[in-house]
Parts: structure tokens; sequence; C-alpha cells
């Protein structure tokens, strides 16, 4: 039977990437998607905006909210600090096993703890089952209907702290109004949008940066 899309973007990189070096597992990546075949990473140049806000945030602790290939994954592990804890949660067992292949390529399964399963089921575990108490960063990349209630989840959880940062995907294409409408009108949150593109293509999208106020 036909490989899956997840399947060929793991061959690209263990074909051209070299082990151990994930700036070359985030090039091979872009390469295949910008050549060979779209696929929904961040991409490179909204990745550009997540690399610098997780370098001025420097967090101890960080939740991903869709790993999917583990692209953004490698662009926020690479970044991190020795000790740091990093949990990105993948809802498709097929999409996480790809992942797990992809962030070993890069060499950093040791900073990263990638759980299989729901946000909303995930999210009220945190703190017993993985020794959370709060996360300095939360990148929201998953069903873009999930953001708001999530984020109003880990509110509720006590997983936000004054300074949290949440960082949001996909604000404008695919959209995630409810989720927008919430944050920018919240006086427990201040945002800031960065308009970039829908990754590999001229489409405009952009990352809404909201700090959590307390
Ligand atoms: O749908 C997107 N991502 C989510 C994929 C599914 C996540 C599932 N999942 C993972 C963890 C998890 C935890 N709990 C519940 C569910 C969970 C997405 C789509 C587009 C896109 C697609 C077509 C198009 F024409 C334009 C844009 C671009 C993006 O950048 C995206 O991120
Ligand atoms: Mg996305």
């Amino acid at each position: 039977t036909r490989s899956t899309r997840p399947q060929r973007l793991l061959h690209a990189v263990q074909k051209n990437a070299t082990r151990g070096d994930p700036r070359s597992v985030i090039n091979a990546i872009d390469q295949f998607c910008r050549h060979k075949e779209w696929a929904m990473n961040v991409g490179d140049e909204k990745g550009c905006i997540l690399d610098s806000v997780v370098s001025e945030v420097n967090p101890s602790t960080v939740l991903e909210l869709g790993t999917y290939c583990g692209y953004s994954t490698v662009r926020i592990a690479r970044l991190l600090p020795p000790g740091a804890k990093f949990i990105t949660l993948e809802f498709n067992p097929k999409v996480a096993k790809i992942a797990r292949q992809v962030i070993a390529w890069a060499g950093l399964e040791d900073k990263i703890q990638l759980v299989e399963g729901a946000s909303g089921d995930l999210i009220p575990k945190m703190k017993e089952q993985f020794g959370v108490e709060t996360f300095d960063l939360v990148f929201l990349d998953h069903w873009k209907d999930r953001y708001l209630p999530d984020t109003k989840l880990m509110e509720e959880c006590g997983l936000l702290k004054k300074g949290s940062i949440l960082l949001a995907d996909n604000v404008i294409c695919p959209g995630t109004p409810d989720y927008l409408e919430y944050i920018r009108n919240s006086p427990r949150y201040k945002s800031q949008y960065f308009k970039s593109h829908l990754e590999y293509t001229k489409v405009e999208d952009g990352l809404e940066k909201s700090v959590f106020l307390g």
C-alpha cells in the first residue's frame, strides 16, 4: 500500500539530514515541503519567529500541542537550556511514531517527552502524571477549535503563571477566530500578532503571542 506523507517526510530526513544535526533535519524537511510535498509544519518563515520567542523566553518548561512530524519540536528543543522539561502532545499514534524517529534523527530524544493522546484529556493530568508545576511557554498547533477550550483548561488547572507565554500557530489560516477574540479582549492577557505566511506558501498567516498576566 502507498506510504503516508509523514513516512515520505521521514525518509527525506533520513536521506538528506545528518544524524545528530538538528539544523540539517529542519532544512531537509523545509526542502521536502517546498519542492516535493507540502506538509503542515510551522515552516521556516514562522519557524524563525518561533525561534526568537523561544530564545527570548528561555523556558524551563514547555508544552507543545500538536507534534505532527516533529519539525517545530526539533526547532524548539535545539534552543532549550540543559535540564529544561519539554512535553509535546500528539493525537495520532501513527504520526507520533514518525515524530519519534525524526526527533531521534536530530539527536534530541533526551530533551523531549512525546505523549500520545488528546489535549482535553492530558492537560488535567499534567501536574500529577508529568510532575509539571506551570509552563513558561505553550506552543499551540493542534486542532484549531481546541485552542480556546484548552487555554481555559490550562487556566483552570493552574498551569499558567504570571509571565507564561502562549504562542499560537495558524491564527489566520486555517484560523482560530474564537481564540483570537478571547485572548485579544481578555484583561488577563497581553497579545501581539506576528504577521507571516502559511508555511511554504504566499497565503497570509501569523502567530499570536500572548503573555498571561495572572
Ligand atoms: O490542522 C492543522 N494542525 C492540526 C493537525 C491535527 C492535530 C491533532 N492533534 C495533535 C495533538 C493533539 C492534542 N489534542 C487533540 C488533537 C491533537 C494545521 C492545518 C494547516 C492547513 C491545512 C490545510 C490548508 F489548506 C491550510 C492550512 C496548517 C497548519 O499549520 C496546521 O497546524
Ligand atoms: Mg500549524
